[in-house]
């Protein structure tokens, strides 16, 4: 059995660390304290959507940035008839200019006449003029009609998007007719991921002994909805020095440099178990070791010389991912300079008496993968730490405090990176404790 206990433990690896596992609010919270915002970043537009404005987008000059025509027709000045002129600028009274939707409107016009209420024909003297068809508009050309004046939209200077935006396509078209190229944006973390296991196999039917990989079909994809860009994906087996190396490989000079690296397996202490020796070979430091739940106990936190934080996530799917919710989304928002994930509140369906404890006699928390009934959380079946089949139908996970919950009784629910928050009944900060939410 693995021990909470270390510091009292010589043979631990954590002995001497001071470390020993901690609640799971308070594990939330550190993986969210330990880490600031990344600094922003010029972004081209076409990369920007989604991505959170850091400086405010403002007009560059007025939109539009020039008087245009609103239809194909004559920019003209004055009363009619007028005599067509060759695009004198300014446009003379009396006189009319051929011009398309969007053009230049001269300057000296007064209105545009539309094509259809216009008739071109020789005056007595033989010159092209310009004259209101019989069967056009009453009152037409009014002044100013069909022209679009400048700075109508905005003013130069005026703020267009906000800093904190999220953006979307219409907000990059916006900064591109602003007169923008690329927006200052918050930096997200670039997530490297090392998964290790010898018996880990990536295609097939694995044969005894062999498991097929859970987490490459799935990392990519949480990471980018936890706020971070997935980096590089590397697989090695069990020993220290391809740990070390694999720990080594996104750090400062690499050319995949990550900002952290989060690693699978290994987090136990058998010999083959060999995070926390890498990290202290390294000369990184453990933020956190252990945390008072289950599934997912055994998870780490550390710190690396060069920045780098690196999340090590046990082995056993289920408690990997839960590990994963409970340090690894706080540390990404942290880093995205995002708020710390929510939780949010539902009624429990069914009873939770106290947890047993962990062998130092802390109570632990249960996460438990649910779906909601008739406003009730009720867990799903099938989710020991090594499952995955609960957790691809449950609609979020329970947060059982280790005193337990009644049935009826509000109980926090962490929503899951691929299920909306608004799914939950109850929705956010509703319940009894501000303990289990930010
Ligand atoms: N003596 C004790 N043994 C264990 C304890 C304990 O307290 N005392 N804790 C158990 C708990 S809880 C967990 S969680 C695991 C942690 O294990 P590791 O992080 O060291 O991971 P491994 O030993 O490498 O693997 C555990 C399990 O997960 C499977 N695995 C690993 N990678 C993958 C993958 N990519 N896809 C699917 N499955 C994977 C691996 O085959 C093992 O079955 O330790 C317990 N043991
Ligand atoms: O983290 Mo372990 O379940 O608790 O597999």
């Amino acid at each position: 059995m693995m021990t909470f206990t270390p510091i009292a433990d010589p043979t631990s690896p954590m002995a001497g660390t001071g470390l020993h596992s901690i609640d799971w609010p308070e594990a939330r919270r550190l993986a969210y304290d330990c880490a600031g915002p990344l600094p922003s970043v010029q972004v081209p537009l076409h990369q920007a959507a989604g991505r959170t404005l850091s400086s405010a987008v403002t007009a560059l000059q007025d939109l539009p940035h020039y008087a245009s025509s609103a239809m194909d027709g004559w920019a003209l000045n004055g009363d009619g008839p007028w005599l067509l002129a060759g695009g004198q600028h300014p446009l003379a009274p009396g006189t009319a200019a051929v011009i398309a939707t969007g053009g230049l409107v001269p300057d000296g016009a007064t209105a545009v006449l539309r094509k259809e209420s216009g008739l071109v024909a020789k005056d007595e003297t033989g010159r092209p003029a310009l004259t209101v068809r019989a069967d056009a508009k009453p009152g037409e050309p009014r002044p100013g009609q069909h022209v679009r004046p400048a700075g109508t939209e905005a003013l130069a200077g005026e703020t267009l998007i906000p800093a904190g935006t999220v953006l979307n396509p219409a907000h990059l078209a916006l900064a591109a007719v602003a007169g923008h190229d690329q927006v200052e944006v918050q930096s997200q973390p670039v997530v490297s991921v090392v998964l290790t296991g010898s018996e880990v196999v990536t295609s097939g039917i694995p044969a005894p002994g062999n498991v097929r990989d859970t987490f490459g079909p799935q990392l990519g994809t949480v990471i980018s909805q936890l706020g971070g860009i997935p980096g590089t994906f590397i697989r090695i087996g069990d020993s220290f020095d391809a740990w070390l190396e694999a720990l080594e490989g996104s750090g400062a000079g690499s050319k995949s440099r990550s900002d952290v690296v989060i690693t699978t397996g290994g987090t136990g202490k058998s010999g083959t178990d060999h995070f926390r020796d890498a990290v202290a070979a390294l000369g990184g430091r453990l933020l956190l070791d252990g945390v008072a739940m289950r599934p997912g106990h055994p998870a780490v936190l550390a710190e690396l010389p060069d920045g780098r934080f690196a999340v090590g996530l046990p082995g056993n799917p289920l408690a990997a991912m839960m590990a994963l919710a409970t340090i690894g989304a706080p540390l990404l928002a942290a880093l995205g300079n995002q708020p710390l994930p929510q939780v949010r509140h539902a009624a429990s369906g069914n009873d939770f008496g106290p947890d047993g404890g962990c062998s130092d006699g802390k109570g632990r928390t249960r996460l438990i993968p649910c779906r909601f009934l008739s406003g009730l959380a009720f867990p799903v079946d099938h989710t020991g730490p090594g499952m995955m089949r609960g957790l691809a139908w449950a609609e979020g996970v329970m947060v059982v405090p280790p005193g337990g919950v009644d049935s009826g009784e509000p109980v926090a629910i962490l929503p899951l990176p691929w299920t909306p928050a608004a799914a939950t009944p109850m929705g956010a900060n509703a319940g009894r404790s501000t303990l289990w939410h930010a």
